[in-house]
């Protein structure tokens, strides 16, 4: 193969777009390659290549198609679009975990509207801890209404236990700076500005034993069986061992990509595609962990604590009691499992609460893991893993 391979020349970033359907997430990712593209440091994504079906990524090692990659002066970022908002909501609380930072997308036009309410709430509860607004359709709306919505934005951040007041929101027309009218590509820059000086770079654990939660599964003719997601923790290098928990089987690491580059070593933070020597495609799933080899012992017992979303927010209307069994969304698996809300044995939608939860299959499970609790194809819950017993 003769190509390029991945140079870590910049530190690495995961953002993604998330806010109501149709305020102009898409439209907004595909003007940021564009701006990106014509400063030198990235490639364009016209908006129905971002917006396509991930089964059309399957060739080549290629990382999952929602996600772009581009650079500014001092950043790689991958970002992350999700098409609808079913889909968002699936993937924002099986894969946010791994989103360092989010861009807010809220029209200017409409101001905030249910999901986008829903998604600050899921950012908040899976841990994304800073979130930058983009004040989209800003080209067609007058400044007294933006200053409106805006107001109500601060209010709604600010309510969800984020700094508010000092959230950096900017005016963007994503549908113009595609159009390449330069006021409106200026503001692409300064919401770019605003991410770059905003969202920190975290903290990566790169001494801890490598893991990788399953997104997609590949085939390459020839090659084998290709899984890719984002490094959760740890390094990786062709020729290493690793365990697949779900699958459980012990392999090698043949080959490692990012972004269709060849890669020496993978990082937390990174998103690849890894190469496993001689694992039939269909003995991995998306929901499995790729880790080092007896470094996690997956469990089916565990304490939590959980935040029960009221009807408002998308979640129940009535209560849940001992016995129920809804689906734990836990990195990127999909498990069902029973609550026990021990003495009290009911939990109102919008209150806290504790629980044991027995899942109805092991999975690698660990003090401080965000997961959402799902029913029927709504988000009815959000919580993180207190304590997880043998
Ligand atoms: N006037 C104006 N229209 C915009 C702007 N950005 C997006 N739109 C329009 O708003 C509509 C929705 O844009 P999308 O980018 O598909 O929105 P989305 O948030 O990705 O929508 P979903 O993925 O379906 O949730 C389209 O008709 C866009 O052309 C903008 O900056 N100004
Ligand atoms: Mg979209």
């Amino acid at each position: 193969m003769s190509k390029t391979a991945y140079v870590r020349t910049k530190p690495h970033l995961n953002i993604g777009t998330m806010g109501h359907v149709d305020h102009g997430k898409t439209t907004l990712t595909a003007a940021i390659t564009k701006v990106l593209a014509e400063r030198g440091t990235g490639s364009f994504v016209p908006f129905d290549r971002i917006d396509r079906a991930p089964e059309e990524a399957a060739r080549g090692i290629t990382i999952n198609i929602a996600h772009v990659e581009y650079e500014t002066d001092t950043r790689h970022y991958a970002h992350v679009d999700m098409p609808g908002h079913a889909d968002y909501v699936k993937n924002m609380v099986t894969g946010a975990a791994q989103l360092d930072g989010a861009i807010l997308v809220v029209s200017a036009l409409d101001g905030i509207m249910p999901q986008t309410a829903e998604h600050v709430l899921l950012a908040r509860q899976v841990g994304v801890d800073h979130i930058v607004v983009a004040l989209n359709k800003a080209d067609a709306g007058d400044e007294e209404l933006a200053e409106l919505v805006e107001l109500e934005v601060r209010e709604l951040l600010t309510a969800h236990g984020y700094p508010g007041g000092s959230v950096p929101v900017v005016r963007v027309s994503g549908l113009k700076a595609l159009e390449g009218d330069p006021r409106w590509t200026a503001s692409v820059e300064a919401l770019l500005d605003a991410v770059d000086a905003y969202v920190p770079m975290p903290e990566r654990y790169l001494d801890a034993p490598f893991l990788l939660p399953v997104e997609n599964v590949l085939t390459i003719t020839g090659r084998g069986t290709v899984v890719t997601g984002a490094v959760e923790r740890g390094t990786l290098s062709p020729g290493d061992r690793v365990a697949v928990l779900g699958a459980d089987v012990d392999t090698v690491v043949t080959g490692l990509e990012t972004f269709g580059k060849p890669m020496q070593q993978a990082q937390a933070g990174d998103n690849v595609a890894v190469l496993l020597r001689g694992v039939p495609r269909d003995a991995v799933r998306r929901g499995h962990v790729v880790a080092a080899p007896g470094s996690v012992v997956p469990a089916r017992r565990f304490s939590a604590r959980v935040y029960v979303l009221s009807g408002r927010e998308g979640g129940r209307s009535t209560p849940v009691f001992t016995g129920y069994r809804p689906q734990f969304y836990i990195r990127t698996a999909d498990v069902g499992g029973r609550v026990d809300l021990g003495q009290a044995g009911v939990a109102r939608p919008g209150e806290t609460v504790e629980m044991t939860v027995e899942l109805g299959r092991k999975t690698p499970l660990e003090p401080g893991l965000g997961f959402a609790i799902r029913e029927g194809g709504r988000t009815v819950g959000a919580g993180t893993v207190v304590s997880v017993s043998a």
